[in-house]
């Protein structure tokens, strides 16, 4: 049977690593968090970022505009704060409300403050190798695959399966940065499951409920799943549901090494690798030097 890899508490860590980098600091780094609409998960995603924020001991600020918000108000919000120097990274909560346009509005907040790693700029830089702010579930996925395997995955074939630009493609690319050979696979991969068996690190991240079988997976490979689906569960009585990921965790644990459970696996990295872009977001824009340990 699979080791489960306890995203709770590998992202407790990251957010008390950063706690501890906080207070070395010279100053408080801020974040400012900007949520349109009514989405009660969104709300939720909001609430704790801003708590969390806060209990790293930075400044949190919480905009929020209503569901009818035009593109011009977002982008002006968003203007105002590039323009605020006490803010050192903004967080626009996708999805936004239908009618609005999430990547032009993604491409008004500045470079330096983009503590999404989801700008041109930010992208550009990851492709180019350089260093930057990268995006956050991506960022929790390598984490995750090095607390079990340690920090060298030089050499470890990864597939990841899906290409979005929040998770997939950035994903790929952080595990080219450390030395993986990275596959991504998609809608038109052609025999997903076999690819799927050359993986010793498999990441999906599809949004397709238990997708992934454990005939796909290598055995001892490590498994970690993007994929956070709300499905029907009429077992706990009429009207519940339950979340599961992209794979069968069941038939799955019973081949791979290690997996992430869905709740408890990668999504509480996304915050706490947020909570950490902050602190590098202040201090590549205030010239202090990176806390070591981070
Ligand atoms: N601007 C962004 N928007 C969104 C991102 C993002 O990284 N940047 N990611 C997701 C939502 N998200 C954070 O924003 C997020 C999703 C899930 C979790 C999490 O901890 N999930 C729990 C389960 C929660 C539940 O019970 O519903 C878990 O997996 O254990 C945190 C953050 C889309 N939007």
């Amino acid at each position: 049977m699979a080791e489960r890899i306890d995203g709770k508490q590998v992202a407790a860590d990251v957010r008390a690593k950063v706690g501890e980098a906080v207070k070395t600091l010279p100053g408080q780094p801020t974040l400012a968090v900007v949520l349109v609409g009514e989405d009660p998960a969104s709300q939720v995603y909001v609430r704790n970022k801003v708590r969390q924020t806060e209990e790293a001991g930075m400044r949190s600020l919480h905009h929020h505009l209503p569901v009818d918000a035009s593109q011009d108000e977002v982008e002006a919000l968003i203007s105002r704060l590039n323009g605020d120097d006490e803010v050192d990274g903004i967080l626009l909560q996708l999805p936004l409300p239908k009618g609005l346009d999430e990547q032009r509005a993604i491409e008004c907040i500045a470079p330096a403050k983009d503590v999404d790693g989801l700008t041109e700029a930010s992208a550009g830089r990851l492709v180019l190798g350089k260093d930057g702010l990268r995006p956050c579930t991506p960022t929790g996925c390598v984490i995750l695959a090095k607390s079990v395997l340690g920090d060298d995955l030089s050499g470890k074939n990864v597939v990841v399966i899906g290409r979005s630009i929040l998770v997939g493609k950035p994903a790929a690319l952080l595990f080219l940065a450390e030395n993986c050979t990275v596959t991504i696979a998609h809608s038109r991969t052609k025999d997903l499951a076999a690819l799927c068996r050359t993986a010793d690190i498999l990441v999906p991240a599809v949004g397709r409920p238990e997708m992934v079988k454990g005939d796909w997976v290598k055995p001892g490979a490590v498994l970690i799943d993007v994929g956070i689906n709300r499905i029907d569960a009429p077992e706990k009585g009429e009207g519940k549901t339950r979340l599961v990921g992209d794979a069968d965790f069941g038939d799955c644990e019973k081949v791979a090494g290690h997996i992430t459970p869905v709740p408890g696996g990668v999504g509480p990295m996304t915050i706490a690798c947020l909570l950490r872009n902050t602190v590098i977001a202040a201090c590549y824009r205030r010239g202090w030097a990176l806390p070591s340990g981070l």
